[in-house]
């Protein structure tokens, strides 16, 4: 059976409504896309580090409740576990406030293995870390040379987009290492200051990873690849939180990539029709999750999702 690999951080979401708070949840953006692949009963194993401590155990039992294996948590003795607050607006976007107090000895675990045709999900700030950057290399490259199917979501925050010149260098040989880089048009502004998306793709994407879907809230889907220039639209819904929208965007991608059996090597092949099934799991998945505060597709989702 196909595998799907994810590398990031977890962290307890706080999330708070009118200065209240009123809901806590898991979460972080690879971790909650591999939550939902985990309620469809996608084999997954996850890449992570929490604390040994009470936040740390709610996010430890969460993962076990949602079969995914801790296996590859590492628990880190000293340090907490991370908490955001994340405060929403009138549109129910979030806006965040991290705490994160980290050992110096980080990622101390034995990778999972990887086969042709498994999918690896990485991203966000994580997979630009410095402190992290040799063990995230180590990871890409042993991906690489399995012929796993690569899927970088850039996820860049505008809390990092005054270092954005200094992470070049790694966002570059992320982009590098990908096979499928999906990211949001607030990415590509904090990143690049560029929100044209074939000025993306051309000068910024294509060079470097042939498959590009840049999403823009609920406005449109773009698609970009070797064959395929396609834009989608999405259909607007009364969003309780779009937390971990984009997460699960990312997800339904993979779902799909693995419903159609979509091979290593038929990547950069696939046709307008194939694209337009992998992308409507895409839509499917992140419309389900603003549905409610939680950050993945609910279990009902996942029992009746054809
Ligand atoms: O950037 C990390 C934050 O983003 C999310 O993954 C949502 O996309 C939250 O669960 C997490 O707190």
């Amino acid at each position: 059976m196909r595998k799907v690999i994810g590398i990031g951080e977890t962290i307890l979401d706080i999330i708070f409504q009118n200065e209240q708070p009123t809901a806590a949840v898991p979460g972080g953006s690879v971790f909650n896309g591999i939550i939902s692949l985990g309620r469809m009963n996608v084999d997954v194993s996850f890449i992570s580090e929490i604390g040994n401590d009470r936040v740390g155990n709610i996010i430890k039992r969460f993962m076990e409740e949602n079969n995914v294996s801790t296996k590859h948590i590492n628990i880190f003795p000293d340090g907490k576990s991370p908490v955001s607050l994340a405060f929403l607006n009138d549109k129910n976007d979030a806006e965040y406030l991290f705490y994160k107090d980290y050992p110096k000895q980080r990622l101390d675990i034995a990778y999972p293995s990887i086969n042709e045709d498994d999918i690896l999900i990485f991203g966000s700030f994580y997979a630009l870390n410095p402190v992290l950057r040799d063990k995230m290399i180590e990871l890409l490259d042993y991906a690489k040379e399995r012929r796993a199917i690569v899927y970088y979501d850039p996820n860049f925050r505008s809390t990092h987009k005054y270092e954005a010149m200094k992470l070049t260098p790694a966002i570059i040989e992320n982009l590098e290492y990908a096979d499928i880089v999906r990211g949001s048009d607030e990415d590509f502004v904090n990143m690049y200051n560029l929100d044209d998306v074939e000025k993306i793709y051309k000068n910024k994407i294509q060079f470097y990873c042939p498959n590009f879907i840049c999403t823009s809230g609920n406005n449109s889907i773009a698609l970009r690849t070797k064959g395929v220039t396609k834009d989608y639209t999405v259909d607007s819904i009364q969003a309780v939180s779009t937390i971990g929208a984009g997460d699960n965007f990312n997800a339904g991608i993979i779902y799909g990539l693995l419903k159609y059996n979509i091979s290593y090597h038929d990547l950069n092949t696939l046709s307008e029709e194939m694209w337009d099934k992998i992308v409507q799991c895409g839509k499917d998945f992140s419309a389900e999750v603003c549905k409610s505060y939680s950050n993945s597709v609910s279990p009902e989702f996942a029992k009746n999702y054809k």
